[in-house]
């Protein structure tokens, strides 16, 4: 990226919708407590605009739309690359040098925690989902902002005109260690749910080789839009956490050029067999106490294999050593708070 998002540059045209901020992301980080007076707003070519909230726009042609995009990052505010790539195609779209024909509602999660360049700030907004939000101290800012999100996101698909059969909602994130897999899709579970041949083709168009199949509900944001909405969803792992500006965005050319196919409503080429490699979670590790020990190395990647019979976590009398002849360990973190989610054990899914 060229400049510098926290201070924008008088080179830089300034977006209409966004003034006196260069873009959504300049907007964004400075307007994280303010409350936004929706703005609406009619392009050349009929897409009618309306700036929802701080973070929050939406895109709609005047052509008839078969799917409700919704894209999402920045649930996670220290996970740069999305935030960039998802702010630069909002500004092609309001510039018309992007072509909208379908619905989309963009959304960047959490402003306070971008602004302090952090996971987060008092609380993962990425665990507060399906309603979960309401078990938690309903002061605190990521609390009440999850509680917006989802009600953004159920009044967009509610209000979707009939022409509409498809909703897709991609949440693009960046893992905090390497990965073996530089890209992969968390698919959330739903009883029943098959991957359609049209995600894994955009699966595979954006250079996301991996799919982990989540084999019970989860609190995530792609498991509220696919679980309460029945949406066809997916948390995107795109690379690594890296602060504004560090990002190599040529790293990031799939996703980019495969979300833009979607938002102008292209059919994605079809995908080669095995494009798009499966692996199913056969065991999800809890912290369970200040006890509980992990046996994981600090230096691990994700995708890291392990042995059968290697102890992943022990705490007194429980433990969970690796069960199938391989397994994967992802998201490995012994820092989470007492009965949060430490990692992810998977096995390989050769169904797919
Ligand atoms: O790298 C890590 O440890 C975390 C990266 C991240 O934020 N992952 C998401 C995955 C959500 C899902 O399971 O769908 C998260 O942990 O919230
Ligand atoms: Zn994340």
């Amino acid at each position: 990226m060229t400049d510098n998002p926290l201070q924008p540059s008088n080179t830089v045209k300034i977006n209409f919708m966004f003034s006196p901020h260069k873009d959504m992301l300049g907007h964004t980080l400075a307007n994280a407590d303010s409350e936004h007076k929706a703005e609406h707003s009619i392009l050349s070519a009929g897409t009618e605009v309306t700036f929802l909230d701080t973070g929050i726009i939406k895109f709609e042609p005047n052509t008839a739309a078969t799917q409700s995009l919704v894209i999402s990052c920045a649930i996670h505010g220290n996970e740069t690359a999305p935030i960039e790539i998802v702010n630069q195609i909002i500004n092609d779209l309001l510039a018309e040098e992007q072509k909208c024909g379908q619905r989309v509602l963009f959304i960047f999660g959490n402003p306070w925690a971008m602004n302090a360049a952090e996971r987060f700030v008092d609380i993962n907004m990425n665990r507060l989902f399906c309603g979960h939000w309401q078990t938690q101290d309903l002061s605190l800012k990521e609390v009440k902002r999850a509680a917006k999100l989802e009600a953004y996101v159920a009044n967009f698909f509610a209000e979707e005109p009939v022409t509409v059969t498809e909703r897709l909602h991609y949440d693009c994130h960046t893992a905090i260690r390497d990965s073996t897999r530089t890209r992969f899709a968390v698919y959330p579970f739903v009883a029943e749910r098959k991957l359609p041949n049209s995600e894994k083709d955009f699966l595979a168009h954006a250079q996301i080789n991996t799919l982990l199949l989540q084999q019970k509900p989860a609190n995530t944001f792609s498991s509220f839009s696919s679980i309460k909405q029945n949406a066809q969803s997916f948390t995107l792992e795109l690379g690594k956490v890296q602060p504004f500006g560090s990002n190599n965005l040529a790293d990031f050319n799939g996703i980019d050029k495969a979300l833009r196919k979607r938002i102008a409503g292209e059919t994605l080429p079809s995908s080669v067999q095995g494009a798009v490699e499966g692996f199913e979670v056969c065991h999800e590790i809890e912290r369970t106490s200040v006890d509980w020990q992990f046996f994981i190395d600090d230096s691990a990647t994700n995708f890291s294999a392990y042995p059968e019979g290697f102890m992943v976590w022990q705490d007194g009398d429980k433990s969970y050593q690796v069960e199938n002849a391989e397994e994967y360990i992802v998201f490995p973190n012994p820092n989470v708070p007492i009965g949060q989610r430490a990692g992810l054990m998977l096995k390989k899914d050769n169904n797919l």
